[in-house]
């Protein structure tokens, strides 16, 4: 896969949702070979800062992938530039197979009989998206019975196979088992290592394993920015973490 080294910038966003606003000037950046995480209580703004890059939700200001910019363009055309992002559930095709899905992702023009035949040849960026995600083991497998994890690696793997630059993952590891969390981390530090890798993320133990760097928000705006030991450290990160309701107790994110 040759996606290309180029980072996505988010400068003064800004959302609006009849007259309440969500997301209120903030800017962040993330490149590629880093595992960027985005974090903060429940409705600090981190998904509508996610629907405003895809085009899903009109923000202001700006964010660019290289020289191009995504706000104002519709969901279809920030997709074309290399922008894919998964969904807190899951959002395969449950009753076709593992490999079914990932041709479709691959925009291979097939028949719908032919989609549902097994295939004998298949493209390299689906062999390195099965390979990557491990899940070589279950072409065969209708996505409806994989388990949680497997269905985000699943996602994950379609993002791949459309060679996306940037990947917005919303909550990847929520209902994971342990195993499958360290699993999924391991593979988001791989991939990012040519594209960029954006992690909403309430699972603070997760975070503190796997994320490079760190964007703090609260009530729409950037709280802190740093490493995990940074933004750990910081007062009012700590203080937003005890006195807020929805957020988990410092005991649990160890700070
Ligand atoms: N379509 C919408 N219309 C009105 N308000 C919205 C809309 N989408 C989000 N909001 C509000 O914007 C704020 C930010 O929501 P958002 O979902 O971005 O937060 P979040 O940080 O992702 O929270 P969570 O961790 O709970 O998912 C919340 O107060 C939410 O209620």
């Amino acid at each position: 896969m040759t996606a290309a080294q180029e980072s996505l910038v988010v400068t003064n966003l800004r959302v609006e949702f009849d007259g309440f606003v969500a997301v209120d000037g903030v800017s962040f950046d993330a490149h590629p070979g880093e595992v960027r995480f985005l974090i903060g209580p429940n409705g600090a703004g981190k998904t509508t800062c996610i629907d405003a890059i895809t085009g899903l939700s009109k923000g202001t200001g700006s964010a660019t992938l290289g020289a191009q910019e995504l706000l104002g363009k519709p969901a279809h055309k920030t997709v074309r530039l290399g922008v894919g992002r998964t969904f807190q559930t899951a959002s395969v095709f449950e009753e076709l197979t593992v490999m079914q899905n990932l041709d479709i992702a691959a925009g291979l023009h097939r028949s719908s009989l032919s989609l549902l035949r097994a295939r004998r040849g298949r493209d390299s960026a689906i062999e390195t998206a099965l390979a990557e995600t491990g899940l070589s083991h279950e072409l065969a497998t209708p996505a409806g019975i994989l388990s949680h994890g497997q269905k985000q690696w699943l996602e994950i793997a379609m993002l791949l196979v459309q060679d996306a630059k940037v990947l917005l993952l919303d909550e990847p590891v929520a209902g994971m088992s342990l195993d499958e969390r360290t699993a999924t981390g391991e593979l988001l530090g791989r991939i990012a290592a040519n594209r960029v890798v954006l992690v909403v993320e309430h699972d603070m133990d997760f975070m503190r394993r796997f994320a490079t760097r760190v964007t703090v928000l609260h009530q729409g705006k950037v709280l802190s920015e740093g490493s995990v030991a940074e933004v750990q450290a910081d007062p009012r990160v700590q203080a937003v973490y005890l006195g807020t309701a929805g957020a988990e107790p410092l005991a649990t994110i160890g700070m």
